[in-house]
């Protein structure tokens, strides 16, 4: 897949320098990695976790099988943002292994692209880098709803990150559910949905978790704009593609990597001032 760049910052436009970067967004469901060559995804690779940590053991094949495909060496620089310490650990190792140079991004490295106001120790790597990323498209107020394991809103204004909300994503909402009310049906959100009183049970539990997310996050934003002002939302993340055609945002796949690209970049900015 390769997705250029929309929308540059002068900074962006006069940086010709070639320059590649790997990138690995590990989360609490999915490892999703990309090979960035001059403002360019061009390729990119997603597994669950269950296919790379296997009985408590990480299982390189896919990886070292997706490497190979893409002809990536171990020259390139390689970062990782992560929220996922077990899993975090073995992909070191892997790099390692395999005499890579690689880079867990912290929070702190961004206070050069991004202010914080949040408890900087706490906060989510993913959330800054979604946010940076999603800055790069639409500018320097953006709010980022991250349909992954979690649901995250992140609200980003004058490249300042505000804060945002932790809400439970759609598995865990549907996991949950099964767990609490096991005599129900599985629900199942990929469905068609109406907005009207639902007739059988199916209907009404899909429907029911739909539009809750749905309402939810229109209430949170509408409320957003009236303290914050003017800001784009944009969606991402792995369950985002489902609320798509319902919510007006759009919908922007991979906005974590290009933040890790961003940092990258960043980065490379610091080490020719300093040669
Ligand atoms: N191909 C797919 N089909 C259905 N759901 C998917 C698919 N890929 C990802 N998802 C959903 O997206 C979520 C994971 O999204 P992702 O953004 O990778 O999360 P995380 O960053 O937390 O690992 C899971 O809850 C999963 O249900
Ligand atoms: C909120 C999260 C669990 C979301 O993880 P994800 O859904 O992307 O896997 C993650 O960003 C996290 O562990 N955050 C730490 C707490 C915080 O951001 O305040
Ligand atoms: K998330």
């Amino acid at each position: 897949m390769k997705i250029g760049i929309k929308r540059f910052n002068d900074e962006y436009i006069s940086n010709e320098k070639k320059f590649s970067v790997l990138a690995f967004d590990l989360g609490n469901s999915r490892l999703k990695c990309s090979y960035f060559e001059d403002s360019c995804m061009k390729h990119y690779g997603a597994f669950r976790l269950e296919e790379i940590f296997v009985n408590s053991k990480f299982d390189s094949n896919l990886l070292d099988k997706w490497l190979k495909e893409n002809k990536i060496d171990n020259k390139v620089k390689c970062f990782i943002s992560s929220v996922n310490l077990t899993i975090e650990k073995h992909l070191l190792s892997f790099l390692n292994e395999r005499l890579f140079s690689a880079k867990v991004i912290e929070p702190r490295d961004l206070v050069g692209i991004i202010g914080i106001e949040y408890d900087i120790d706490m906060i989510g790597i993913d959330r800054l880098l979604h946010s940076i990323g999603a800055s790069l498209f639409y500018g320097e107020g953006v709010c980022v709803v991250d349909m992954g394991t979690a649901i995250t809103v992140d609200l980003t204004k004058e490249n300042v990150y505000k804060g945002g909300f932790i809400m439970p994503g759609i598995d865990m909402i549907c996991k949950s559910i099964n767990l609490f009310l096991p005599h129900l049906p599985m629900a199942d959100i990929t469905i068609n949905h109406t907005n009207v009183p639902s007739r059988n049970t199916n209907d009404a539990l899909n429907n029911g978790i739909f539009y809750s997310i749905v309402f939810g996050l229109e209430g949170i934003i509408r409320s957003w704009h009236e303290k914050f002002g003017d800001f784009t939302t944009v969606l991402t993340g792995g369950s985002a593609r489902f609320f798509e055609s319902e919510l007006s945002w759009p919908y922007f796949p991979h906005l974590t990597l290009w933040g890790i690209y961003r940092y990258a970049e960043y980065k490379e900015s610091l080490n020719e001032k300093s040669s």
